[in-house]
């Protein structure tokens, strides 16, 4: 497992604005879309790229795109809030959805949907989920996506907690994650310290 923090200035700025209990409902997902921007930003930097002829007012010249859109795949409903600002940064890509809900006495991801293309064989994958608490939700979500065979899975969360990068380390699952802050631990609920609280919450409300 490859793991890149963010820390660039401008990520922990967002990030402190999302860790502040003061901080709106409306002002955390104006944040985590900002927040979002940046990792998708890192996370594509080494991408392929496809060459074409393009023609400018002036000239021919090389053009790029990429050679082959990632499968974006938010987890619901906290990383319903990223999905929006990645789509826009990766306009030709599909997106598939997966509906986890964590237990809060067993800590387990319940899984309730999941909408995906049967075969992920070829396809690289971002997956969206703001928290990396206990690392069962992603887990859960990335073995969907190994098991319709994708070999190439790049994480973007918010923030991550040792013991959950531990555990998708031991998974053996294909996986990069970018990160904008590996936190100190988790308390005894399995919420990050110091965290934000629950990202579902802070952008939708309590359910
Ligand atoms: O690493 P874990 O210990 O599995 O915890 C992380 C999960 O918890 C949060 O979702 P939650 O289950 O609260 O659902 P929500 O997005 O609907 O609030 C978060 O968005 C992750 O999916
Ligand atoms: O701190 C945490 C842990 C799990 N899920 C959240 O939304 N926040
Ligand atoms: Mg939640």
């Amino acid at each position: 497992m490859q793991l890149t923090v963010v820390d660039h200035p401008l990520a922990r700025a967002r990030l402190s604005r999302m860790r502040d209990q003061r901080t709106d409902n409306a002002a955390f997902r104006a944040a985590l879309r900002e927040l979002t921007q940046m990792l998708v930003y890192e996370a594509t930097r080494d991408l392929a790229v496809a060459e074409e002829s393009i023609t400018t007012p002036v000239t021919t010249t090389t053009g790029y795109r990429l050679a082959a859109p990632p499968l974006i795949v938010p987890v619901l409903r906290a990383g319903l809030g990223m999905a929006d600002t990645a789509h826009g940064m990766l306009p030709e890509s599909q997106m598939g959805f997966v509906g986890l809900a964590r237990n809060e006495e067993t800590f387990q991801p319940e899984a309730y949907m999941a909408s995906l293309p049967e075969s992920l064989v070829g396809r690289h994958v971002f997956v969206l989920d703001p928290m990396l608490a206990t690392g069962g939700s992603l887990v859960h979500c990335c073995t969907l996506l190994t098991d319709r065979g994708a070999t190439e899975i790049t994480v973007l969360c918010a923030l991550a907690a040792p013991a959950g990068l531990e555990r998708l380390e031991h998974s053996g699952l294909p996986l990069r994650v970018f990160t904008a802050s590996v936190d100190e631990g988790l308390d005894d609920k399995a919420y990050i310290v110091p965290g934000l609280g629950d990202a579902g919450d802070r952008q939708f409300g309590a359910v």
